[in-house]
């Protein structure tokens, strides 16, 4: 692993004199081609063995230490993505390795309040831990030589890349960062398509536009990261959702919950009820009843809501229950199309309380829409209580 100090923050103003004065440094993991296999660890640590919790990996995809990595996963051993699709997965994990440091750094909230910048003003502006991980992404995904335009929540417009690019990425870099300085955890999004060759011959803006709104039928893969006590990358390729946890000695993401199953049903409901009274008499009525366990699960079920949606959606997924965001809030093709193609694989289901999210297709770039992730009966169940879709939105102050 090398480290490198780069003058990117200035040390706090507010240090005493008398201390000594560190130039910051961030400690970069190698960069994709030097990535080291971990044969070096002697055995699996325990927790983490290859199939315990979920499932097993790919035959042959696991090192002679039994270890699985996100690369062996997906390369030739393993499921056999395909190289281009491969190189690009490890240009993105390197960004997010990236981002995982950027926001467990001791600077990360200089960048997040710079002086001069108005904190809070607009709730929706972007911050600038965001910008600096859509800055990541970008650069990631230029040096794969695989992506023919990245279209990021962070911006207005889609970026052309490259022409001959076979992919298109779309990502939302920083999701939850409004509340990082409290270190509740962060997510990276991304969904990968493939670029429209029919398309070819458009003028750039519009093609960019167009490869950008496929149907999230068409995901090649998707995937979250998410940045907590542990950094975890979890994706579908398709069949199957698998989690990845980044093994910080080795700058590895190893296989931990291969073929995650979300349970049938849970016992957690998961959203912002200071809302309550903005919401629909169908939704009401559905937490008022599960609460109380007169549901069709006699259990009361319990309140869990990070206000993040990466992190709320992996514990749905490990633990089910339903994640919700009943208000038109989040994106359709940043963050809705990539996590129901993870919960579906996973056995459950996305919606926006009516429809099914990856059949829907996605009209504008930034279209927002109520989202629903969960176990299946627990979905079922929500969506028979009819309407459940937020239409006040008065915009929160917090
Ligand atoms: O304010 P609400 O409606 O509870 O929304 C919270 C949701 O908004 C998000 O913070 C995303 O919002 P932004 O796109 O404005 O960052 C999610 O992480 C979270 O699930």
């Amino acid at each position: 692993m090398q480290s490198t100090t780069i003058p990117l923050f200035n040390p706090p103003v507010s240090s005493p004199s008398n201390l000594p004065r560190f130039a910051p440094t961030i400690r970069h993991f190698p960069p994709p081609s030097k990535l080291r296999f971990p044969t070096a660890m002697a055995s699996t640590p325990s927790g983490l063995a290859v199939g315990s919790r979920t499932g097993t990996a790919p035959r042959g995809s696991t090192g002679t230490d039994g270890l699985c990595t996100l690369t062996d996963f997906v390369g030739k051993g393993g499921i056999g993505l395909g190289d281009d699709l491969v190189l690009l997965l490890t240009h993105i994990q390197y960004a997010c390795k990236r981002i995982a440091a950027l926001v467990a750094s001791p600077f990360s909230s200089d960048l997040q309040n710079p002086a001069g910048l108005a904190v809070g003003s607009e709730r929706d502006a972007p911050k600038p831990l965001d910008i600096v991980s859509n800055e990541i992404i970008l650069s990631s995904l230029r040096n794969s030589g695989k992506v023919a335009v990245m279209a990021s929540e962070e911006d207005d417009e889609p970026v052309w890349i490259r022409d001959d690019g076979p992919f298109v990425v779309v990502t939302d870099p920083l999701d939850g960062s409004r509340n990082i300085d409290a270190s509740i955890p962060t997510g990276t999004i991304f969904g990968v398509y493939k670029r429209l060759v029919e398309l070819d011959n458009l003028p750039r803006e519009e093609k960019a536009v167009l490869n950008s709104l496929q149907s999230g039928t068409k995901l090649l893969a998707a995937g979250y990261v998410l940045y907590s006590s542990a950094t975890i990358l979890c994706a579908s390729f398709g069949s199957g959702t698998h989690a990845f946890t980044l093994d910080h000695s080795t700058g590895d993401f190893i296989l931990t919950h291969p073929h995650i199953k979300i349970p049938p049903r849970g016992q957690i409901y998961s959203v912002n009820d200071a809302r309550y009274f903005d919401w629909p008499e169908g939704l009401r009525r559905y937490i008022d009843t599960i609460r109380q366990g007169k549901g069709k699960n006699p259990k009361k079920y319990s309140a869990r809501y990070i206000c993040s949606l990466v992190a709320d959606l992996h514990r749905t997924l490990l633990y089910g229950g339903v994640a919700m965001n009943p208000r038109d809030h989040l994106r359709l093709v940043y963050e809705a199309n990539p996590l129901s193609l993870l919960v579906e694989q996973a056995g459950g289901r996305g919606s926006d309380g009516k429809h099914r999210i990856l059949s829907l297709q996605p009209g504008k770039l930034h279209q927002r829409l109520p989202l629903f992730l969960g176990s299946l009966e627990d979905m079922e169940e929500l969506e028979s209580y009819g309407d459940v879709q937020q239409k006040v939105n008065p915009g929160y102050e917090v």
